[in-house]
């Protein structure tokens, strides 16, 4: 159950728009190489593998067997997501956080402890770092990226995008512009290691200070906030810079948010978030 759960929030990002430089419905976003139906594709591709990750974490402990059992699996998924995209790297950062998570709440009874459960498995070590992007900008910008993110208990999830979600919410605002406002409010705090990729550290405060614009403009449910968030989109689109990592902790956000814990009053209505629709 987890697993569709995560496939669901996949969907439910990859829908949700106008999202400045990711990709949405109405396009390709700053990239030029995916669009909606490869994401959509992409996220059932990665249904199998958040299953045996589900599987796993509720055959093992927490410890170092699982955390090389998910690093296995974890990799083989990557492996799955590009063989689907035919090489587009669609769902990496995704697949790490929502993979992580997915394990967590595999065995727990709340969202503390599932995020709790992803993050000690985040930290340890896994042994077989490649050298990626990310791993370079890493090093240049001495930033912590999506595996510092994921130790530390995926802050920008749990202490930004969930709760600007849930006031949106609280607030009356639709679902999708509560949703928008929460991606918001992780891109104008996140040191994304995909925008320092492309852009470097101007990049980075584009999208930040941008973000924090359509905020302080009212979010996306107002015309002012709506008219500085295309204007964003087309800043980043122009640049060629995809605040993708907070796509993915948005995408994380909306799974927590899914999961019904036990004694918990159910979070977003599932109707809205149907991958079919
Ligand atoms: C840790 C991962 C993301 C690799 O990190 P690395 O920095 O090398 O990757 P890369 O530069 O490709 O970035 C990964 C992606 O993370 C996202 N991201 C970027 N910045 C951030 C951030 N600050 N916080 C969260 N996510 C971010 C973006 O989508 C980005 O594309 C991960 O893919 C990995 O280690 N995979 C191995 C398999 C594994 O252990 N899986 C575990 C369970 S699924
Ligand atoms: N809606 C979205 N649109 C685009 N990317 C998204 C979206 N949601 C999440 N992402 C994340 O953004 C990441 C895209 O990575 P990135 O743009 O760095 O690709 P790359 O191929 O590694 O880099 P580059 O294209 O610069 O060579 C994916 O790993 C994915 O998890």
């Amino acid at each position: 159950m987890p697993a569709d759960l995560a496939v669901r929030a996949l969907c439910a990002e990859a829908r949700l728009g106008p999202k400045p430089g990711l990709v949405d419905h109405r396009g390709r976003g700053a990239h030029d190489d995916m669009d909606l139906a490869l994401m959509l594709a992409s996220a059932e591709a990665l249904r199998p593998v958040f299953r045996s990750l589900a599987l796993a974490a509720r055959r093992m402990p927490v410890g170092v067997a699982l955390r090389v059992e998910l690093g296995r699996l974890g990799r083989a998924g990557e492996q799955v997501m590009l063989k689907v995209t035919r090489g587009v790297n669609t769902h990496r950062g995704a697949l790490w956080a929502l993979g992580l998570l997915v394990a967590g709440a595999a065995t727990a009874g709340a969202e503390r402890e599932a995020v709790g459960r992803a993050a000690r498995l985040a930290a340890i070590p896994d042994g077989d770092i490649p050298v990626s992007h990310g791993e370079r900008v890493r090093r240049r910008f001495r930033v912590g990226g999506a595996r510092a993110e994921a130790a530390a208990g995926f802050p920008h999830v749990v202490e930004v995008a969930l709760p600007r979600l849930r006031a949106g919410r609280a607030a009356g605002l639709a679902e999708d512009v509560a949703r928008l406002d929460a991606l918001l409010a992780v891109m104008s705090l996140l040191d994304d290691t995909c925008v320092l990729h492309r852009g470097g550290l101007e990049g980075l405060r584009v999208v930040r200070r941008g973000a924090a614009r359509v905020l302080a403009e009212g979010g996306a449910g107002t015309d002012r906030g709506r008219a500085a968030l295309l204007e964003l989109d087309g800043r980043l689109r122009a640049a060629r810079l995809s605040p993708g990592g907070s796509g993915d902790l948005l995408a994380a956000g909306l799974f927590l948010d899914l999961v019904p814990w036990p004694g918990s009053v159910a979070g977003a209505d599932p109707g809205v978030v149907s991958c079919r629709r």
